[in-house]
C-alpha cells in the first residue's frame, strides 16, 4: 500500500465517529489523537494515509477536484452537490431520510408554497418533479424554525429519530429518499490508486 499513498477526506461532525469506529474495526489505520486534536490534516503512523478533515458538505469538492483520493459522504450531501465522483460503497452508518415536513394539517398555501431546506438543490428537482411550482428558501440548520416562525409553508431536511420534529410540533409528509454514508473516489484516483483502493473496499465490506 506504501506506494499507493492516499489522502481521504473525512467529514467532521456526527459522522466522523462512527466512520473512526468502522474504519478501526476493518483493521484500517487511523491517525493517532484524531478524537483531541484541532488539526485539520492529519497522517496515519504508517505515513500510507493522509485525512483532511472537511466540512460534510465539503467533501465531494476535495474528492471532485482530486486533492483527496477518497471521501466519506453522506447520500444527502451527493444528492445535493451533484458532484461528479464515483460512489464505491454504502458504509450503513448515519442512516437517515430525506423528507418533506411542515405544521400538521396546513396545506401549503398561495401558488407559489415556500420550502425552507439546507438541500435547496434537492427541494428544487424534488417539486419540479412533482409539477409543483415553489419558491425554496435555502437555510444553514435549524430549519424546522421556518413553518414555527411563519416563514416557510415546508421544510425539505433530515429526519432521523423523528424527535426534533416532535419536539417542534411539526408532521412528516412524504420521504424523498432514504440516506446513509457513502465512501466516494475521485474518478482519476480510483483508477490510478486501484490496489490500494480495493484493498479498503474490501476490509470495509467485510465489516458492514
Ligand atoms: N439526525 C441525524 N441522524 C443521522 N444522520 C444524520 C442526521 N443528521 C444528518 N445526518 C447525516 O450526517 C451527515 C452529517 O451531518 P452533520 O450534522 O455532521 O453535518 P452538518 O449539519 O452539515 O454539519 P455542519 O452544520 O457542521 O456543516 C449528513 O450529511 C447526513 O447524511
Ligand atoms: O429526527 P432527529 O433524530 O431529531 O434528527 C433530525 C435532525 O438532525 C439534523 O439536525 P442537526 O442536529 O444536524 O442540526 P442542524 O439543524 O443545525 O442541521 C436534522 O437537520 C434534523 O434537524
Amino acid at each position: 500500500m506504501k506506494e499507493q499513498r492516499l489522502t481521504i477526506a473525512v467529514p467532521k461532525g456526527r459522522i466522523m465517529g462512527e466512520a473512526i469506529e468502522i474504519w478501526r474495526k476493518a483493521g484500517l489505520p487511523v491517525p493517532k489523537d484524531i478524537e483531541d486534536t484541532r488539526k485539520l490534516i492529519l497522517t496515519t503512523e504508517d505515513g500510507a494515509m493522509e485525512w483532511i478533515l472537511a466540512k460534510p458538505m465539503d467533501v465531494p469538492t476535495y474528492v471532485e477536484y482530486g486533492v483527496a483520493d477518497l471521501g466519506i459522504a453522506g447520500k444527502d450531501v451527493l444528492m445535493e452537490t451533484g458532484r461528479e465522483v464515483y460512489e464505491l460503497l454504502d458504509l450503513k452508518i448515519s442512516q437517515c431520510r430525506l423528507s418533506v415536513a411542515g405544521l400538521p394539517r396546513v396545506e401549503p398555501k398561495g401558488i407559489m408554497p415556500r420550502i425552507a431546506s439546507k438541500y435547496p438543490r434537492v427541494a428544487e428537482r424534488y417539486f419540479r418533479e412533482q409539477g409543483k411550482q415553489v419558491e425554496v428558501i435555502e437555510l444553514h440548520g435549524s430549519v424546522e424554525l421556518g413553518p414555527i416562525v411563519g416563514l416557510v409553508d415546508r421544510i425539505v431536511d433530515i429526519v432521523s429519530t423523528g424527535q426534533t420534529l416532535k419536539e417542534n410540533g411539526l408532521v412528516e409528509y412524504e420521504t424523498i429518499a432514504d440516506i446513509s454514508t457513502r465512501l466516494i473516489a475521485n474518478q482519476v484516483s480510483y483508477r490510478m490508486k486501484q490496489a490500494a483502493i480495493k484493498e479498503i473496499i474490501e476490509r470495509l465490506k467485510e465489516v458492514i
